[in-house]
């Protein structure tokens, strides 16, 4: 196999397009059959083999800088990048990060995971080098979805005010996650659709060349102003253009003459150049071609020959996703409420929204990668009498985290955030968990924050959210699968800032906010044999918080473990300590448990809670600290 022999890029340089070829084929084989077994990201990786392929026989890596966007169509990099042998460790524990990682390796160049951030880093690249007076290559690798994520154009404004040599690949496949949004993708189709503008180009410039002579320059000033008016009439290029940009395309992203000529062309040209890529998401394994968003990424354990459907491996009935119960109930709510409002920031799918979209698409919003706007217009639609909930995944709501203070918490809008991937996603690491939302949240005045204990109690809290018009409020929810809890049809409303005991106990109280309360419940259980009797407490609030159930605390001087899956700083336990502070309580014996002050990288949700002692045995341990032990009951 020539895929073998590739063992850092060097080895692609030699390689003759038919070599090529066949190592695409090599390649796409490859990633099917261990994709098949690890699961990852899947259609995006298929569909830039060949792209991969040229860039890294016409840019001389690591010395010219690759920079990929988002980075989880960067499989085919790593492979050519020395670590095909690591494929098995995907997004595993202490394995092969399913993204780009500067510390995983010197072809890595900027560790990514949220979309949008290529040619920003592309722009600091090139002025870097330009300023040091070194001379490489820099480019960045932006799909037509990422490129719906206004901090693309921030930066595409800045790269042509700059005009630094550096090259933008747009791979463009028509596909976000869902099928991609907005005018921009609609425009982007108008270039994929109508390349005639391009050919103008290029006769023009031939005939230029032709005339010749002072004739030739006058004639060649006349048609330039026509070539220029005429772009303005043509579509093709001119919004690229009018950033400074040279714009080269649109070309076929699968045919390896024409990226290796049009690559070549772009590494030639001066200043700000965008080449346009047409790819086909999943090309290469039909099921994954025709259903490009169901196999952006795939679960491990299908046995797959390609192009066929997997042979899905049929489990017990397990308990329903948070994410689908959200989705379903605010389907079923949307049916009495007419003013609900479904906003999702280019994740239908992911936050279980497809159903509600189904049922009441004017009532649905996808609105690109663009989550700043998204916080914002669901700001707006409340301005306008609407109930709009927001749907964003906790670690994307971070990009909006501005727009949350200035726009929604200050007006005191009553806008519905439904946080998503709450807590440890896993396999996707550390650009992905969702450890911070409490803490960034919490400190923003007027925003109510609430985590359900189980599936059930899910459904409650969407409808008292839905229902509560004090203003802001959020309900947080992991990634997964429920507790398999027995689900109420009667939805009820919540008492606002009000936990829940669920075991009583007199030696110690744990607060638990969030499903991770089984961990807590599975203490109390150990800890009883050893004659501790725990209190497990339901939070359900973090803000506001139980201030009565606290006060009771205190004057039992009981002493207390928050729990939470999330960062420990500004968290459940910070927001603890913080209540008996400002209540004057000194004597407080508290052990707050949660994620530590550091990124946690990737595994299964399990191994990352185990690595940083969110369990049960470093519960009990921490237990056994705070409360003396009694005598063994007899
Ligand atoms: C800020 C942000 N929001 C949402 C996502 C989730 N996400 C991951 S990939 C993706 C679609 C990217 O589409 P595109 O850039 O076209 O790449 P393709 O998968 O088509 O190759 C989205 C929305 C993200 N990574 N970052
Ligand atoms: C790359 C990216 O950001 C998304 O594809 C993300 O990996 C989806 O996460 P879920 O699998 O939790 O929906
Ligand atoms: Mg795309």
């Amino acid at each position: 196999m020539l895929l073998d022999q590739i063992h850092s890029p060097s080895d692609l340089k030699h390689l003759s397009v038919e070599q090529l070829t066949t190592l695409s084929e090599e390649i796409r084989q490859f990633l099917i059959e261990s994709l098949a077994v690890t699961g990852g990201h899947f259609g995006s990786n298929l569909g830039v083999v060949e792209l991969t392929l040229a860039l890294h026989q016409i840019f001389e890596s690591p010395k010219d800088k690759i920079i990929w966007d988002v980075g989880h169509q960067a499989y085919v990099h790593k492979i050519l990048t020395g670590r095909k042998h690591l494929f098995p460790t995907l997004r595993k524990y202490k394995g092969m990060s399913g993204f780009p990682k500067r510390g995983e390796s010197e072809h890595d160049m900027f560790d990514v995971g949220h979309a949008s951030t290529s040619i920003s880093a592309a722009v600091g690249y090139a002025v870097g080098r330009d300023m040091s007076g070194e001379d490489h290559k820099v480019v960045a690798v932006i799909g037509d979805g990422a490129m719906t994520g206004g901090m693309a154009f921030e930066a595409l404004n800045h790269a042509g005010h700059v005009k630094t040599d550096m090259v933008v690949v747009l791979n463009d496949n028509e596909m976000s996650i869902a099928p991609n949004v907005g005018a921009i993708s609609s425009y982007l189709t108008k270039l994929r659709v109508d390349p005639h503008y391009s050919s103008f180009k290029k006769e023009v410039s031939h005939l230029l060349h032709k005339v010749g002579g002072d004739i030739g320059d006058k004639a060649a000033k006349v048609l330039e102003r026509a070539k220029d008016s005429f772009k303005y009439f043509m579509v093709p290029g001119i919004l690229f253009e009018e950033f400074g940009f040279t714009y080269l395309g649109p070309i076929d992203g699968h045919d390896l003459p024409t990226l290796l000529k049009y690559l070549k062309q772009a590494r030639n040209t001066k200043g700000p150049v965008l080449l346009h890529v047409i790819t086909q998401k999943g090309k290469g394994y039909a099921v994954a071609a025709d259903a490009p968003d169901k196999m952006h990424a795939v679960n491990k354990g299908f046995n797959v020959q390609p192009g066929d459907a997997p042979k899905v491996v049929k489990v017990k009935a397990a308990p329903p996703q948070y994410t689908k119960v959200f989705g379903d109930t605010l389907t079923e709510m949307a049916k009495e409420n007419e003013n609900i409002v479904a906003i999702t920031a280019a994740m239908p799918s992911g936050t279980g929204l497809s159903k509600f979209a189904d049922a009441y698409p004017k009532r649905f919003y996808d609105v690109g990668i663009a989550e700043q706007h998204a916080a914002t217009f669901a700001a707006g639609l409340a301005c306008a009498g609407k109930k709009p909930v927001l749907s964003l995944y906790s670690t994307f709501l971070q990009r909006a985290y501005d727009q949350t203070i200035h726009d929604i918490c200050i007006q005191n809008l009553p806008v519905v955030f439904a946080i998503d991937r709450a807590g440890l996603v896993g396999a996707d690491g550390e650009t992905h968990q969702g450890a911070f939302d409490v803490s960034y949240l919490r400190i923003i005045p007027n925003m109510a924050i609430m985590m359900p204990k189980d599936e059930n109690e899910l459904r409650h809290m969407l409808h008292t959210a839905v229902h509560y018009d004090k203003g802001p409020i959020a309900v947080r929810y992991p990634r997964g699968e429920g507790r398999g809890v027995e689900m109420d049809t009667e939805l009820k409303r919540l008492p606002i800032g009000k936990s829940e005991t669920v075991r009583d106990g007199k030696d110690l109280a744990i607060l638990a906010f969030g499903p991770i309360i089984e961990t807590a419940e599975r203490a109390a259980e150990l800890l009883a044999e050893e004659g501790i009797e725990a209190r497990v407490i339901n939070l359900r609030f973090v803000k506001p918080l139980d201030g009565e159930m606290l006060m009771e605390l205190a004057q039992q001087n009981m002493p207390i473990v928050t729990l939470e899956e999330g960062a420990v700083a500004g968290g459940v336990g910070s927001a603890v300590l913080e209540f008996y502070a400002q209540n004057r309580v000194t004597n407080i014996n508290l052990f707050p448990l949660g994620l530590p002050d550091q990124f946690i990288e990737h595994g299964t949700p399990e191994e990352l809670r185990d690595s940083v002692g969110l369990n049960v045995d470093t519960l009990v341990e921490y237990v056994k600290t705070m409360v003396p032990l009694k005598q063994k009951r007899a």
